[in-house]
């Protein structure tokens, strides 16, 4: 294994810390700190911020304080790197790890050989860069396809959407009391009128109605298209391939995946990025795919397992479960969160002009992603600094707000899914989307969601809860 390329993550002590301070805040939180350190000071590595803020005990307002003072007298923090940093483009393979030649010559199946592939690639503390389809099929839960469209095809739907992009805007999200700005552009498109109304009127992000909707340009319906047929063709060989017993998942819808919505998100430079996040399962249910097709500068994005926490830790829990929201959390538990995020290190996908990255069922509730900031990126002949990503998204009719609960706030309530309390791990539940949203309070609004097989919500016998879990249990999405 020594073949791949792995690189040290944060260091997430140093000898200056104590014991309760080697490790950082918990998973949201830590990223959504990371974000707003990310967006005041671009020039500083992730590594060194998440350091920095570890050190300042998770106060971002310390960390920033600290920084800025550095900045004047011109620390290690604030030099500027010369070194080339961002490995785009070098190649490593782990293919002659996990592709064995059976006795017989011939190659073994992929799905013998997901079998075999254990204990997983990654390490506490570093990264795996991938850019092989065979490797990234078989270390994570995506698959990509390298020049998905014709070079003269993805060309003209980048130079229309660098167009289009002059109307994307920001969206804000809550940091603790602090609105907070996302650290790239992006809208909502979508093909019909009936469906520019639902997601202008009826489907909700964050207790209001989305504002940036338009209408889907012919390129991004024809390629929609496209991405249809590739999309179902590589979920009929994933199922085949890599989940047991050749069957869909539980809770996987068994139709065809038919894209009704297409997020398009701008990063225009080298710092523009998102933050570890699971996408929101609201409108999608349990188990979503989604196809993200990517255009102009080529960027990282990184995956990371969610660690469920171990029974030792049950009692921190404990405290945590009085607790309302992340922020009201220990530093201590706080600490702990973030050792688990780190626990089985991080995988980097490559993604280059006219990719098309799916990313499976398995992914939104057991795996989180993000697009790091870039020390450094080679400008695209045409769209320069920027990257262009379009997701492909499904909004499943059965989902639709007029069936969902509403919280006693008078507002559709949001599909979460546990992700790392062991006892709950991997049920759905319905909760007030204000614990998420900016300068919402929000109520304890509980139900656990059930679903059948396909992952249609079943109504009958809801069990409502007075007390939500607390927040602190499930992980940030967007
Ligand atoms: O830009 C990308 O590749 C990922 C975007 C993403 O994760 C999102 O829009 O939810
Ligand atoms: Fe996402």
């Amino acid at each position: 294994m020594d073949s791949f390329l792995s690189r040290k993550r944060p260091r997430l002590s140093s000898p200056e810390l104590s014991t309760s301070q080697k490790s950082s805040q918990p998973d949201d939180s830590t990223d959504m700190k990371l974000a707003i350190l990310l967006s005041l000071f671009p020039v500083i590595k992730q590594d060194e911020l998440l350091d920095i803020l570890v050190s300042c005990d998770g106060s971002v307002e310390t960390a920033s304080k600290m920084l800025s003072a550095q900045a004047t007298v011109d620390t290690p923090f604030t030099k500027k790197r010369t070194a080339p940093v961002s490995s785009l483009g070098m190649q490593t393979s782990l293919s002659s790890h996990v592709f064995t030649t059976a006795e017989d010559g011939t190659m073994k199946p992929i799905n013998e050989i997901a079998k075999k592939r254990r204990p997983p690639p990654t390490k506490k503390g570093q990264t795996l860069h991938l850019y092989s389809p065979e490797d990234i099929a078989a270390n994570t839960p995506c698959t990509i396809v390298h020049n998905f469209l014709p070079t003269h095809a993805a060309n003209a739907l980048l130079e229309e959407l660098l167009d289009e992009s002059k109307h994307f805007q920001r969206y804000d999200f809550q940091l603790f009391n602090r609105t907070v700005q996302s650290p790239h552009t992006h809208a909502v498109y979508v093909s019909t009128p009936e469906e520019h109304r639902q997601q202008t009127s009826e489907y909700t992000y964050g207790g209001t109605y989305r504002s940036n909707v338009r209408q889907a340009t012919p390129k991004l319906r024809s390629v929609s298209k496209q991405v249809q047929t590739v999309v179902n063709e590589e979920i009929q060989k994933r199922i085949r391939d890599i989940y047991p017993d050749g069957k869909k998942l539980q809770y996987q819808s068994s139709n065809e995946w038919k894209p009704n919505a297409a997020f398009v998100n701008c990063y225009d430079g080298p710092t523009e990025s998102v933050g570890f996040h699971s996408d929101e399962l609201t409108y999608l249910g349990p188990h979503p795919v989604i196809g993200s097709l990517s255009l102009g500068v080529a960027r990282e994005f990184r995956v990371r397992r969610i660690v469920a926490q171990r029974e030792d830790e049950a009692s921190e829990e404990a405290i945590e479960d009085k607790s309302t929201s992340p922020s009201s959390r220990s530093t201590e538990s706080q600490n702990a969160w973030a050792a688990r995020a780190d626990a089985q290190g991080q995988i980097s996908i490559h993604l280059p002009h006219n990719s098309l990255l799916i990313m499976h069922a398995e992914m939104q509730e057991e795996w989180k992603h993000s697009i790091t900031p870039a020390q450094t990126i080679s400008p695209h002949p045409i769209s320069g600094n920027r990257r262009i990503n379009i997701t492909y998204r499904w909004y499943r009719d059965t989902l639709h707000p007029r069936y969902t609960p509403r919280c006693r706030c008078g507002q559709h309530a949001i599909l979460r899914c546990s992700q790392r309390k062991q006892e709950s791990r991997g049920r759905y539940m319905w909760m007030c989307y204000a614990g998420f949203a900016p300068g919402k309070e929000g109520c304890t609004f509980f139900q656990w969601a059930e679903f059948n097989d396909d992952g249609d919500p079943v109504w009958e016998n809801k069990q409502i809860d007075d007390v939500a879990p607390t927040l602190a249990n499930f992980s940030a999405s967007q």
